[in-house]
């Protein structure tokens, strides 16, 4: 299920404005690849690319490949909404559909892709979805209550449910707990560490604790000033990235000296 991404040459534009340059990267399956780096560097705009939820802004557009194993995304013929479908996303801030209830909220995704599913199907799917989410033993007496009626850190294991429900490749988050309580956060990271058994996960975060924590690889981006593309500095094993990373900019970034 899980999937290798190979990306080439890859830059990355709005408009005219190279935003990322020249990025080349594999993500391993099975494993969890962190983004870091300051502030305007292109982790988000980079992560979107995985997806093509790039293209769906006015006048964004890639060159260079990003290939699932083997296939590039951007190929002819490849559309994007099986490619978004293939790869989930979490976003900053958790954004359950607040009136429709925690089990619809659940099998939004799949009702989307126009999958008819039977009654009780629906019901094991919510379960397992939930469970992988490990939201399950808090909700599963009130399902039919609306997704608005949790607290942030479970609406964003609902829509952690919701992602996987659709049985996804791969999965990207940006900054998934940036809007949690510490509480939360590390619910979310332990519910990484074990989904990570069956998905290839990319996640963008300004918590250096946090990628050193969850993630496999890190990938280091760096932009050299105003106006100018980010670039991918240096990637590798988290453990070496922050014991003994190759670049000063690295070091100097993961020391806190800059960012
Ligand atoms: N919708 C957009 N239209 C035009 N430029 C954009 C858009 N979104 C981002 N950018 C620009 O692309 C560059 C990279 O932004 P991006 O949000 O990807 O960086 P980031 O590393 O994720 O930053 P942060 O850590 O602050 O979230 C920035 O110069 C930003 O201003």
């Amino acid at each position: 299920m899980a999937k290798r991404i190979d990306v080439k040459d890859l830059n990355i534009y709005y408009g005219d404005f190279l935003a990322v340059a020249e990025v080349g990267m594999a993500v391993e399956p099975r494993s969890v690849t962190a983004f870091i780096g300051p502030s305007g560097c292109g982790k988000s705009t980079f992560l979107r690319t995985l997806n093509r939820m790039h293209e769906v802004i006015p006048g964004a557009r890639v060159e260079g490949t990003v290939a699932m194993d083997g296939v590039d995304l951007y190929g002819d013929g490849v559309d994007p909404v099986a490619v978004r479908r293939n790869v989930g996303m979490v976003f900053q801030r958790p954004n359950p559909f607040p009136t429709m209830s925690i089990a619809e909220n659940v099998l939004a995704g799949v009702r989307l892709n126009n999958r008819k599913i039977s009654k009780g199907d629906a019901n094991d799917l919510v379960e397992s979805a939930l469970q992988g989410a490990n939201l399950w033993k808090e909700v599963k007496d009130r399902l039919a209550r609306p997704g608005s009626s949790l607290s942030g850190g479970q609406q964003q294991r609902l829509c952690i449910a919701r992602a996987i429900a659709v049985k996804p490749q791969v999965l990207l988050m940006d900054e998934p707990c940036s809007a949690l309580d510490p509480i939360s956060t590390l619910a979310i990271e332990d519910l990484i560490a074990e989904l990570k058994n069956d998905y290839t996960i990319v996640i963008v975060t300004h918590n250096m604790q946090q990628a050193a924590r969850v993630s496999d690889r890190t990938a280091f981006f760096n932009i050299a000033g105003t106006g100018m593309p980010g670039r991918l500095i240096e990637v590798g094993p988290t453990g070496t990235m922050f014991s003994a990373p190759t670049q000063r900019a690295t070091e100097d970034y993961i020391s806190g000296r800059f960012g």
